[in-house]
């Protein structure tokens, strides 16, 4: 049976699935699977074609310290355990800068291209890159296809994709990119089924995981972004700040005479909910400490999730939905509610119970915007487009694929 691998390397997980690929290019998910909590308490599960456990294991704080100790703990299960012999790998890339608005079959001179993004995502670029290398080296015939978290935000208006900088900055690369588009895209093509009224119209998603941002639609396209140049912008995430005056930048810089390198690993790895509560990045230890640090930062998290809806609306220039996926806003029925509590100005009532519940809509229905729960797929959208890439490869007229 053909396999299709696919890997998506996040700031706090690796994420991975194995679809089969069958007759006319059906996809079947085989096996699902992430190791989560890295840096707080990682922890590796996995399930099978209808969802039994396959694994469920937890690791000491060192033995998975980082992204890279992960995929190894992670391939190695795969490899060695489960005989994992794919047809093709498709893997989450998270910036594929202004060259790249569609997924791509991998040669050397594209991952030469790629590493030139690491400086504008040191959290997830390398970590994307170095299975894509490895494979390359010792499986160079294995097709792999990356698929680009900047891709879904390609078409923004040049209002929305400019900074206030002279133009040849922008012309250099300089632009408000966007990221998570993998998940807005998935989130994009499942909203039809859910609410096909709401999703011809003005929808605010909020991608609210470990990285956390939020997306504008019309119609299923996305029209404005919470990030820009890098994963850094917008909301305030697990180890990153969200929104900062670049004064404090040049602050650090300038007067604390930190160096560049510095300021960077500050940057990504130790503001946000982690640096706001010295407690922790995840989420659930914030919500279950008794530090009001934590609580600090959940209210700050709360709150710029609020502003940054506002903003979104305004872009918009109204709204029709609202949605909530990722780690958060699939999990935590608290967060949702008080962020929820903040939109009632827009038209917002949540159902506690449907809340508590977490049902698709968790709305009243006499709400004026609906609120919707949409578990987030972005290693099938990833799949999807890999069996796409994969069939192009085969057959000049490929069959358009079907899903399951
Ligand atoms: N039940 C839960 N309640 C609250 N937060 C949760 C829950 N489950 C997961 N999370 C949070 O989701 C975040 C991770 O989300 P995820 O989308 O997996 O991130 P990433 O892909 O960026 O690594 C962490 O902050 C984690 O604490
Ligand atoms: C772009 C980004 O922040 O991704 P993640 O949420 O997976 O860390
Ligand atoms: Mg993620």
């Amino acid at each position: 049976m053909d396999t299709i691998l696919v890997v998506n390397a996040g700031s706090s997980s690796v994420k991975f699935q194995v679809f089969a690929v069958e007759g006319e290019g059906r996809l079947w998910r085989q096996l699902k699977g992430q190791m989560d909590g890295i840096g707080s308490r990682p922890r590796m599960r996995a399930s099978g074609s209808s969802g039994e456990p396959l694994a469920d294991r937890a690791y000491a704080i060192e033995a998975v310290a980082d992204v890279p100790a992960a995929m190894s703990v992670a391939g190695a299960w795969l490899r060695e355990e489960l005989n994992i012999n794919p047809v093709a790998v498709g893997h989450r890339v998270v910036h594929g800068g202004p060259d790249y608005a569609h997924p791509v079959l991998i040669d050397p001179l594209i991952v030469s291209r790629l590493e030139r993004y690491v400086p504008l995502a040191p959290l997830h670029q390398p970590h994307n890159l170095a299975p894509i290398k490895s494979l390359l080296t010792n499986f160079p015939a294995l097709p792999q296809v990356a698929c680009f978290d900047t891709a879904f935000h390609r078409d923004h208006d040049p209002l929305a994709d400019h900074y206030a900088i002279p133009h040849q900055l922008y012309a250099e690369g300089i632009r408000r990119y966007g990221f998570h588009g993998l998940s807005y895209e998935y989130v994009a093509k499942r909203l039809p089924q859910v609410a096909p009224e709401v999703a011809i119209g003005r929808v605010i998603v909020a991608h609210l995981g470990s990285g956390a941002s939020m997306c504008a639609m019309r119609a299923g396209r996305s029209v404005e972004s919470t990030m820009g140049f890098t994963a850094l912008d917008g909301l305030a995430m697990g180890t990153r700040p969200g929104q900062i005056d670049p004064g404090v930048v040049l602050h650090l810089l300038t007067e604390k005479g930190m160096s560049a390198s510095k300021v960077q690993d500050f940057l990504y790895r130790d503001c946000g909910l982690k640096g706001l509560s010295g407690v922790s990045n995840d989420m659930r230890e914030l919500e279950t400490s008794l530090d009001p640090r934590a609580a600090f930062a959940i209210d700050y998290f709360v709150y710029r999730v609020g502003l940054n809806a506002g903003m979104l609306a305004a872009a918009l220039e109204g709204l029709d939905g609202f949605v909530f996926t990722a780690g958060i806003g699939e999990n935590s029925v608290s967060i949702r509610a008080r962020i929820s509590e903040r939109l009632a100005w827009l038209g917002i009532v949540l159902d506690p119970a449907e809340n508590a519940r977490h049902s698709t809509r968790i709305s009243r229905s006499d709400s004026r915007i609906p609120v919707f729960v949409v578990p987030t797929d972005e290693e099938l959208m990833i799949a999807q487009h890999t069996l796409t890439l994969l069939m192009n490869q085969r057959s000049p007229n490929p069959k358009s694929e079907r899903v399951s």
